[in-house]
């Protein structure tokens, strides 16, 4: 067993649903031996993914002042564009050689919720570039409805109602976040990575990469498995918060970028967190007499701002006052 499973969900957006239960047991199985797997039979488009990659190229390839107008460091949502070595996945390494644009649900800055405060809750800020706002808004939501849709088969997988997620994912802090990773060159430091060794904070995270390569996930024996890009598929990866509601039927598996040599990287990660206030406590069916609940009940907002203290330099400095 070296490599990843791949899961054709196609089934899950038939009517019929009478071939849903085995694709929620080929997702179960792959949670609970790897936390990793492809999925292919979805529907987010090639055109879709080609309109991103062009975006993504455009914008990275901007001067870096004009990329620094929505410095992610310089707003409290997590929103806008991180330079390289902003991050630090694995803290025994050099800081990660990537750049990034994150966005997440959009809030007007008059909403209630961004009037109050509430972190992790506002306004987007994308580059001043013609159809970027409207590309990316539609691919947060399809990217939502992707997440969902797979949160249901786990649901059913989980033995718990169908839409238990759903209403938790409603308004969410999820991430969308486009990165590219500058090529790698055979005089740069062998100890510098494009992404540090690590587990992601969240739900699932529901990973497009390009034809690059330098993925690699640790399997449970733990050699480092290449990870490499499949035509038409998502990677997708359970996220230390599900592990967490899961009691840890489900596991978050280490994975880290080795930037391939001469090649720029491109790749778009969506992140599937809840509503911030969602409370992450052992899901029904995930604790017994023999197993009982490990983790003290947390909300998904505290949880996801606990693990971006540990990556950022800044928002430490920020925790501490
Ligand atoms: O770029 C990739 O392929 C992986 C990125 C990643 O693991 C992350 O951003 O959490
Ligand atoms: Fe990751």
């Amino acid at each position: 067993m070296n490599s990843l499973p791949i899961i054709d969900i196609a089934p899950l957006y038939a009517d019929d649903a009478s071939a849903w239960p085995a694709v929620a047991e080929q997702i179960d199985r792959a949670c609970r031996d790897w936390g990793f797997f492809y999925i292919v039979g979805h529907p987010i488009s090639s055109e879709r993914i080609d309109a991103l990659l062009s975006a993504a190229k455009t914008f990275f390839a901007l001067p870096a002042e004009e990329k620094l107008r929505i410095d992610i460091t310089q707003t409290a949502h997590h929103r806008g564009y991180g330079a390289i070595a902003t991050e630090q996945l694995d803290p025994s390494k050099p800081s990660d050689l990537k750049e990034t644009f994150d966005m997440g649900f959009h809030m007007p800055a008059d909403h209630p919720e961004v009037l109050a405060g509430k972190p992790l809750r506002g306004p987007n800020r994308h580059p001043d570039l013609p159809g970027w706002a409207e590309l990316m808004e539609q691919h947060y939501a399809d990217m939502q409805d992707l997440a969902r849709t797979l949160l249901r088969a786990m649901a059913m997988a989980l033995d718990i109602a169908h839409d238990f997620f759903d209403a938790r994912f409603h308004e969410p802090i999820s991430v969308l976040r486009m990165i590219h990773y500058p090529p790698r060159h055979t005089a740069s430091s062998a100890e510098q990575q494009g992404a540090g060794a690590h587990t992601d904070y969240g739900c699932i995270t529901l990973l497009y990469q390009d034809d690059a390569g330098g993925l690699q996930v640790r399997a449970r024996g733990g050699e480092w498995i290449d990870a490499p890009p499949l035509a038409g598929s998502f990677v997708v990866n359970i996220g230390d918060m599900l592990a967490r509601w899961s009691n840890d039927r489900y596991t978050s598996t280490p994975h880290r970028v080795i930037s391939p040599l001469g090649v720029d990287r491109y790749s778009m990660p969506f992140f599937a967190e809840p509503h911030p206030d969602t409370l992450i406590d052992c899901l029904p069916n995930c604790s017994s007499p023999d197993n009982p609940a490990k983790y003290q009940p947390v909300t998904s907002a505290e949880y996801l701002l606990s693990r971006f203290a540990d990556t950022y330099a800044y928002r430490r400095e920020e925790a501490q006052g």
